[in-house]
């Protein structure tokens, strides 16, 4: 069966990558069962490349079983039971994938949002297919400092109609003007409106209007805006006169919305409106390992144009192991701290790190944090000997320094600290067990 898809996708030009190939940008993964095994190495695969589940065999494929291949990472599934094999549903699908790739390449999306962890590039991937393939209003919510506003931005940059960008920042509205900064005023419309002006709505006309904290838009506004956007015009306050206008919402918070409906605090009708796609920045405390590429490129853009300082080990370290309750903001802030005090050739070394900043005592590093603790744990619980913890481990490490490595063994191993054959001869004992 397996052989007999790979035949009809070489016709078209379609390489099958076999599910533990990591190297490809795409995986077309040919399932004959949906057994734990086959979902394990699913994931694996998937975290390096997008991976389309052929799931071939006579039985049909159970809604369930579906869903655990998508659970497992498999970006589609498309059962193939009766060997008819329609190459189009897989030629579309790849097509797709290879232009969200390209765009999620270009300079312009990765030197702006820096981030090598699965979660921010799986992140960067769905914003960059909702930005170029849709017209549809975005809410992007995440802790503050995660990088909205950078997303925001990216998406007006891949927007199709390429219009103007206009911020409003809607913690910034009062009660009495936020309708004007909205939808502008005649002459004479209030005390004080000496002449008429173009609220936000009239200037993002064609383009993209982004309302940043739009958790703090008033009620009253929340009415109004959901009219604009119903019926694509709005009055200028003091007029009578309907202007058409025409744009793409991007919408921001750190609130939890759908909790501020339920409360009563935000128009459910409104929220639905803003949400019809929602991306979640996720905090640096998920992804820690953004933490030394978000550094060097912070450290970058400062020293530019001369190169960046590179950072010892021991400032890789702290900064790997400090908290960011500000998220990338705070590193940011304290990189360009350390930055500052920075003399000289060189790298960074701890003794840039600010003194009320240093951790206190000098104990051994924070490492390993607690919830390496509690899965060790829990591992310890369930029985398992030491040889297969050890081996989870560094499994575990191995795949996610290959994955932020775009599967280069050579930098992979580097970092790793082992020499390039062993790391080889690893993946290679992984893929036969
Ligand atoms: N992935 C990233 N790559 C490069 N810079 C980033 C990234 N994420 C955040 N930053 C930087 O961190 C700072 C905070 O980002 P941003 O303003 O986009 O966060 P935010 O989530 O909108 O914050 P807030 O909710 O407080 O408005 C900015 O200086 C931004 O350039």
């Amino acid at each position: 069966m397996r052989e007999r898809i790979a035949q009809a996708l070489a016709h078209a030009h379609i390489a099958l990558t076999p599910v533990d190939d990591r190297s490809g940008s795409h995986g077309l993964a040919v399932l004959t069962d949906v057994s734990g095994a086959t979902l394990a190495q699913l994931r694996q695969l998937s975290s390096q490349a997008t991976v389309l589940a052929i799931a071939a065999g006579p039985a049909a494929l159970s809604t369930a079983d579906s869903w655990a291949l998508l659970a497992a990472g498999a970006a589609d599934v498309l059962p193939w039971p009766d060997e008819r094999i329609q190459i189009e549903q897989v030629t579309a699908r790849l097509a797709r994938w290879e232009a969200v790739r390209k765009l999620a390449d270009t300079p312009k999306v990765r030197s702006a949002l820096v981030g090598a962890s699965v979660a921010w590039r799986t992140l960067v991937r769905s914003v960059v297919e909702i930005a170029a393939f849709t017209d549809s209003p975005v809410l992007i919510t995440g802790e503050t400092g995660t990088g909205k506003d950078l997303i925001a931005q990216a998406i007006h940059r891949l927007d199709r109609r390429g219009g103007r960008f206009t911020v409003l920042d809607c913690s910034t509205l009062s009660l009495d003007l936020g309708g004007s900064e909205l939808f502008g005023h005649e002459r004479g419309a209030f005390t004080g409106a000496a002449t008429a002006r173009d609220g936000a709505l009239a200037q993002a006309d064609g383009g993209v209007l982004f309302l940043d904290e739009v958790g703090e838009l008033p009620l009253s506004l929340q009415a109004q805006l959901l009219r604009a956007m119903q019926e694509h015009s709005y009055k200028r306050i003091g007029s009578n006169h309907w202007q058409r206008t025409e744009f793409r919402l991007l919408c921001a918070t750190n609130r939890d919305l759908e909790q501020e409906v339920l409360q009563g605090r935000f128009r459910a009708d409104l929220f639905y409106r803003i949400a019809a796609w929602r991306c979640r920045t996720p905090p640096l405390r998920e992804r820690r390992e953004d933490v030394l590429p978000l550094a060097t490129h912070f450290l970058s853009l400062l020293a530019a144009p001369a190169g960046a300082p590179g950072l010892d080990p021991g400032v890789r370290e702290y900064f790997m192991t400090r908290e960011y309750p500000g998220n990338v903001r705070d590193l940011r802030q304290a990189v360009t701290r350390a930055w500052h005090r920075h003399v000289g050739p060189g790298p960074l070394t701890i003794g840039d790190i600010p003194p009320d900043e240093r951790p206190v005592g000098t104990g051994p590093a924070a490492w390993p944090d607690p919830r390496f603790e509690a899965a060790i744990g829990q591992a310890v619980a369930l029985g398992m000997p030491l040889s297969r913890i050890t081996q989870a481990a560094g499994e575990l490490a191995i795949q996610l320094v290959l994955a932020q490595e775009d599967g280069n063994n050579q930098r992979a191993a580097a970092r790793l600290g082992v020499t390039d054959r062993a790391l080889q001869i690893r993946r290679k004992g992984r893929q036969k067990t």
